[in-house]
């Protein structure tokens, strides 16, 4: 059972123009260097757009996600729990890279968990996603458990009803979760995430029914049943893995999906017409995903000395 973040509490109030006074050209700072890691490495998208993922929700969009372990402590940080462990270092190195340019210009003043809500909204927007406002105003926070995380985080094999529960402790609606769910229209899972669904579907040995059959053997060629590559991946929209659009949904109906859930959400009366209607149109999920990125991006947010802090290097704590 997840237990809710402080998001259950009223969020606290942010704002688009907190910054104004304090650091107006913050979003030209920081879009020089998402434009620039976008060049450089197109999978800096979907990396960092998960990254904040992660960060909002374990302990809220606080940064928890950016502190690196002690080294001699024995309490694991957040990014070296078993389910960070796969999040790119692009994701990473933007926020660093980020963060170095804007304290080069604005010291100590804006906090890592803002940058990584804005390097999330520039990166949905480089790949050919909506632009939204992003609402500023968070601190960072001052406590990063890698023990807090398993509970906190969905699984690709988790069922519809977990993730409805789940999202529903954030705060987040059935919709929310379908919405959201739509970023995998960019980036990439290795194979251990679904290859039970290619071999072995829920100890039947047989594969998952809701696989298209083509799919599921240029999948099985990438993944074998054991004993196969660990950084092999597959991309997660076989249409268009780097652009930005709503093809997920359509394949979603067209036995595409790669995760079994991804897949449930077209499988489950609760989402199934959510799905279809998304698939349907492009401008409704631009306009959806961009209030939900608002919406998650208020999870658990600090304000003030008591539960933040404004770092001066993101991974580590003041
Ligand atoms: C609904 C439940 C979700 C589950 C079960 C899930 C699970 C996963 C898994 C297993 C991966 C592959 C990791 C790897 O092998 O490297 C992944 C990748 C990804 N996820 Fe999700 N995810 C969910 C929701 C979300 C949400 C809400 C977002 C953002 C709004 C998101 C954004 C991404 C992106 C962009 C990638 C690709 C990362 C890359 O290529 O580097 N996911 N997700
Ligand atoms: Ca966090
Ligand atoms: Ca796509």
């Amino acid at each position: 059972q997840p237990i809710s973040t402080p998001a259950k509490r009223r969020p606290r109030q942010l704002s688009v123009s907190y910054y104004a006074k304090s650091c107006p050209q913050l979003e030209q700072l920081i879009g020089s260097i998402t434009s620039q890691q976008f060049k450089e490495a197109p999978v800096s998208a979907p990396a960092t757009i998960r990254l904040f993922f992660h960060d909002c929700f374990v302990e809220g969009c606080d940064a928890s996600i950016l502190i690196a372990t002690n080294p001699g402590n024995k309490i694991l940080a957040e990014k070296d729990a078993e389910d960070n462990k796969d999040l790119r270092t692009e994701g990473f190195d933007t926020i660093t890279r980020a963060k170095t340019l804007v304290e080069s210009k604005c010291p100590g003043v804006v906090s890592c968990a803002d940058i990584l809500a804005i390097a999330a909204r520039d990166f949905v927007h480089l790949a050919g996603g909506p632009y939204y406002q992003v609402k500023k105003g968070r601190w960072d926070g001052k406590i990063s458990k890698a023990s807090r995380v398993p509970y906190n985080l969905p699984h690709a094999n988790s069922t519809v009803d977990q993730l409805i529960k789940l999202f529903s402790s954030k705060g987040l609606t059935v919709q929310d979760l379908v919405v959201l769910s739509g970023a995998h229209t960019i980036g990439f899972a290795r194979c251990k995430h679904f290859v039970a669904r290619l071999y072995d579907y829920k100890g039947t040995m047989q594969p998952d029914p809701a696989i298209d059959p083509r799919l599921l053997k240029a999948l099985k060629m990438s993944c074998p049943h054991a004993g196969g590559n660990a950084d092999i991946v597959a991309p997660f929209d076989v249409t268009t893995p780097f652009l930005f659009d709503h093809a997920y949904y359509a394949n979603l109906e067209g036995k595409l999906g790669l995760l079994a859930s991804d897949q449930g959400l077209f499988l489950d009366p609760r989402t199934k017409p959510l799905v279809q209607s998304l698939g349907q149109d492009k401008a409704k999920f631009f306009q959806a995903f961009s209030a939900a990125m608002d919406k998650m991006g208020s999870i658990g947010v600090k304000r003030g000395r008591t539960h933040g802090e404004k770092r001066k290097v993101c991974s580590t704590h003041m």
